[in-house]
């Protein structure tokens, strides 16, 4: 059979519809082998890495996976935490939260999962489990805030890889950014305000984002202007003024230009220029990762302070903050828009009777 169809249907069963929710992924476990397939599965991806394949591929097999996986099992290991990598249970608990927020308002008509587009749990399990579910609607959110070729395209990819193999396709949502979502960017705010409460303002606001390289903005990729205007939006809303913040980009990877300015150098550079006190939020990060919790807390704290920075303080992200759960339920309902449920109110209760709920 070459499509895969979907043998247990019923005429009797009821439909729902499907969210899938969606990170970067992660590695099994904070060690070199784990590391190793993880970065080869990443790392192979055309979206990620733009570069003549044969030429990629050798350089990826003859010098980064040899080098790399050790050097990211270190780093790994200090983030690493009994629940496993900060990603992979921030998104577990995101799911959760979001699957209980939407049944306040849709019961189980609604069903949420999550997945990663590399490692586990894959998107064509997640997939799977939402079909098995009964969805035959389905809305994917991608937590990258800010749309990138390199992350959001390439989860659509994923998705439209594990399409081509089936027979049912549902009806599909794709929201392939939220960086302006004036909720977005309330919550964003918000959890700055909260921070200052306890902390105080700082002389300078940086805003980091993950990088990518510099040639994907001259290819059209949206990613820089995305997030440069969330950054605009959230300065709106605290009232800062332009000397007040900065946007920066971090995590480069390899050795051509990325989006300038660098979050580390920018750092480094600024208590010569007279700012000692400043705070870090990374408004493109849903989740804290290796790279909120080890690049911005811990190597970027040392290069400032090394520079003679006197107060540094990293903002965590929003990982399952109800705050945050509330945004996400709000793209999701927006979504939803049009969508008649299986269920009407009198119906879930009559159904309910039925079961001796
Ligand atoms: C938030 C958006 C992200 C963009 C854009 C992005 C682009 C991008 N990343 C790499 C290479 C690596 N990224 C790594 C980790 C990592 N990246 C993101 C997000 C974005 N990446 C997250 C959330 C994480 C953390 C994952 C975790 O497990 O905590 C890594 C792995 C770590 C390491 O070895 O340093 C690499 C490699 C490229 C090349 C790229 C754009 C082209
Ligand atoms: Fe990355
Ligand atoms: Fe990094």
């Amino acid at each position: 059979m070459r499509y895969q169809g979907s043998p247990k249907f019923s005429h009797a069963q009821t439909d729902r519809i499907g969210v899938l929710i969606t990170n970067l992924g992660t590695p099994d476990a904070a060690e070199t082998p784990a590391l190793r397939t993880y970065l080869r599965e990443f790392l192979s991806d055309p979206r990620v890495v733009e570069v003549p394949r044969l030429l990629w591929w050798l350089i990826l097999n003859g010098v980064i996976l040899r080098i790399r996986p050790r050097r990211s099992a270190a780093a790994y290991k200090t983030v690493w935490t009994e629940r496993g990598s900060p990603l992979l249970f921030h998104t577990k608990d995101q799911q959760q939260a979001l699957q209980a927020k939407l049944a306040e308002r849709y019961g189980d008509d609604v069903v949420v999962k999550y997945a990663m587009r590399y490692g586990n749990p894959s998107i064509a399990s997640g997939l799977q489990e939402l079909f098995d579910a009964g969805a035959r609607k389905l809305v994917v959110l991608p937590l990258y805030p800010q749309y990138s070729a390199a992350t959001t395209g390439s989860t659509f990819d994923a998705i439209s890889t594990d399409f081509n193999k089936r027979r049912w396709l549902p009806d599909f949502r794709f929201v392939s950014h939220y960086h302006d979502h004036p909720a977005y960017i309330a919550a964003v705010a918000q959890s700055i305000k909260q921070f200052w409460e306890t902390q105080g303002k700082p002389e300078k606001l940086i805003l980091s984002y993950h990088g990518v390289p510099l040639r994907y903005l001259h290819e059209g990729d949206p990613y820089h202007c995305e997030c440069h205007k969330t950054s605009r939006l959230i300065a709106e809303q605290l009232g800062l003024q332009k000397h007040e913040y900065i946007t920066t980009f971090q995590s480069r990877f390899g050795r051509e230009e990325w989006l300038q300015p660098y979050t580390d150098a920018t750092l480094k550079a600024l208590p010569g220029q007279g700012v000692k006190r400043i705070q870090v939020v990374c408004p493109g990060f849903s989740s804290d990762c290796l790279e909120t919790i080890e690049e911005i807390g811990e190597e970027n704290r040392e290069y400032f302070m090394e520079a003679g920075g006197k107060d540094y303080a990293y903002i965590p992200a929003l990982n399952a903050e109800p705050g945050h759960i509330d945004v996400l339920a709000q793209i999701v309902q927006e979504q939803l828009h049009g969508w008649t449920l299986e269920h009407t109110e009198s119906e879930r209760a009559e159904r309910a009777k039925a079961l001796g709920e």
